[in-house]
């Protein structure tokens, strides 16, 4: 049984893609708990299986051996994700990009574009709320992913490589918005990276090595 505040469990869990001689393996048998607030950075060189273990925990991929457990009450729609590349729409605003969820939930566009807008005054790029995604930059769009995860209240936000592709500066920025979006609405937050200095800014810290995460006493 997870114990009480676990919102993911994961059991041995192993992914695997391809099979026979073109398997690569992934994930080997992680066993990992995400508690209720927790802050838990995963480290690792590219092609480590951050992503992979990612994509596990959030239900995009179903372990191929070993089990990911989510709490009763915890459904695919109380876990918000950040990718590295996160794609706007790009035919749609800031606002409403950022109020998808919500109208993709069914609530009301007038409700969901007033959260939209408190959100992304939440993470600081509400004066771009009229702007399209080609007239902003790498670092605000990032941030416009966290206030669009924000709008769903998630108890969990997995975050992939959130700040891989942006400056010290900007990516600083965008660990902020996570680390107040996180506290605002009480989630627990996951961030995949591979720079040290993002994951030091997280409570806890595993790390993924060739597939393997390592035990929390092997993580540097
Ligand atoms: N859909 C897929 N099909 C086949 N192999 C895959 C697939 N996705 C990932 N892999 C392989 O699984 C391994 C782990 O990849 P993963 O993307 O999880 O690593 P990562 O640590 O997130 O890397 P990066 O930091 O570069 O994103 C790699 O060897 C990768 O090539």
């Amino acid at each position: 049984m997870p114990p009480d505040d676990a919102l993911v469990t994961c059991t041995d869990a192993a992914l695997t893609f391809g099979r026979d001689a073109q398997a690569v393996v992934a994930v080997h048998g992680a066993n990992l708990t995400i508690r209720a607030g927790d802050r838990l950075a995963v480290v690792g060189s590219s092609g480590s299986g951050k992503s992979s273990l990612l994509h596990l925990i959030a239900g995009l991929e179903q372990a191929t051996t070993g089990s990911v457990t989510r709490a009763t009450d915890v459904e695919r729609s109380d876990i918000g994700l950040v990718f590295q590349n996160d794609s706007l729409i790009p035919a749609l605003n800031v606002a409403e990009n950022a109020a998808l969820p919500l109208i993709l939930a069914g609530h009301p566009e007038k409700e969901a574009q007033q959260a939209a807008l408190t959100a992304l005054d939440q993470v600081g790029v509400r004066h771009l709320a009229d702007r399209l995604p080609e007239e902003i930059s790498g670092g605000q769009a990032q941030r416009v992913a966290v206030a669009r995860v924000l709008t769903q209240a998630p108890r969990l936000i997995l975050a992939d490589e959130p700040t891989g592709r942006l400056d010290h500066a900007s990516g600083g920025r965008v660990l902020d918005a996570l680390l107040a979006a996180a506290d605002l609405t009480r989630a627990a937050l996951v961030v995949t990276t591979h720079d040290p200095s993002v994951a030091a800014r997280l409570a806890r810290r595993r790390t993924m090595r060739d597939g393997r995460l390592l035990a929390p006493e092997e993580t540097p």
